[in-house]
């Protein structure tokens, strides 16, 4: 399996502002890479907080990517994941339309409620008690078939990621503005390290639209 994370984050770290709304980062260029990076993966990765607060569809919006990806054997758009401990995610969410397949990974307090709901629109991955226990989920998604694997976010998520050792890859568009707010959400969140830090390597610099973005690899 390979882990690719990728965010849009302004000049000062943030994913989006203190409101925590979905906010255009990303120029119309690093919307078309990052098109096509869904493209390229089996499956795109996110926390229930990046479901609940924009709603995403996570799908390739560009036909002939759908197409070349048809022509290659595989579905039109990758497989939806969504990491969600006690079902949080609304039945009438966008990533539970029936354009792409989508798992829900739930921890065992899920209520059934909620399991029952979202079992009929997803497949549902159960790993750990009380939160999403993310090496034994991905675990199973790798038994599915799922090997590209494309995080999006939100930056909860992405920390859980590095903290148990599952990126392979981070790619971060630095876009031109400042958002501000010690509560706006960062790349990477959660309770934060404060020592033994996930350390990069930096691959390569770009310049996309009036930002750049910036790709490393984590060393082992
Ligand atoms: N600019 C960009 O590229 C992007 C921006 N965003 C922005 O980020 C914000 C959302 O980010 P954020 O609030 O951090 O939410 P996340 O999408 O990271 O989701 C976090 C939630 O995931 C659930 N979860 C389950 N298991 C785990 C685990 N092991 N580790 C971590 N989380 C787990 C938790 O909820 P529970 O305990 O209920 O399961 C947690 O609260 C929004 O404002 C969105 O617009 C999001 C993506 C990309
Ligand atoms: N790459 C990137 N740049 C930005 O500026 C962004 N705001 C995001 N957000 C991510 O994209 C998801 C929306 O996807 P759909 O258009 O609905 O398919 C959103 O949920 C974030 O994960 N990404």
């Amino acid at each position: 399996m390979h882990v690719v994370v990728n965010a849009a984050m302004s000049a000062d770290g943030k994913l989006s502002s203190r409101r925590r709304e979905q906010l255009a980062i990303s120029g119309e260029e690093d919307f078309d890479r990052v098109d096509r990076l869904r493209a390229d993966s089996d499956a795109v990765v996110v926390g229930v907080g990046t479901v609940l607060a924009d709603d995403p569809s996570l799908t390739v919006k560009d036909e002939t990517l759908c197409e070349r990806r048809l022509e290659r054997g595989e579905s039109a758009h990758p497989a939806r994941v969504v990491v969600d401990s006690s079902g949080r995610t609304p039945e009438d969410a966008t990533i539970l339309d029936d354009r792409a397949a989508t798992y829900v990974c739930l921890s065992e307090a899920a209520p059934i409620d909620s399991r029952m709901d979202l079992a009929d629109h997803a497949e549902l991955v159960t790993a750990g008690e009380d939160r999403v226990d993310l090496l034994r989920a991905f675990a199973t998604l790798q038994e599915q078939g799922l090997e590209r694997i494309m995080v999006e976010g939100g930056g909860e998520l992405i920390f859980s990621l590095f903290d148990v050792g599952l990126v392979d890859e981070l790619t971060v568009y630095v876009g031109a503005k400042v958002i501000g707010g010690r509560d706006a959400p960062t790349l990477a969140d959660g309770d934060g390290f404060v020592d033994e830090f996930p350390l990069l390597s930096l691959e390569s610099v770009k310049r996309i639209d009036d930002g750049a973005l910036l790709r490393w690899t984590v060393d082992s």
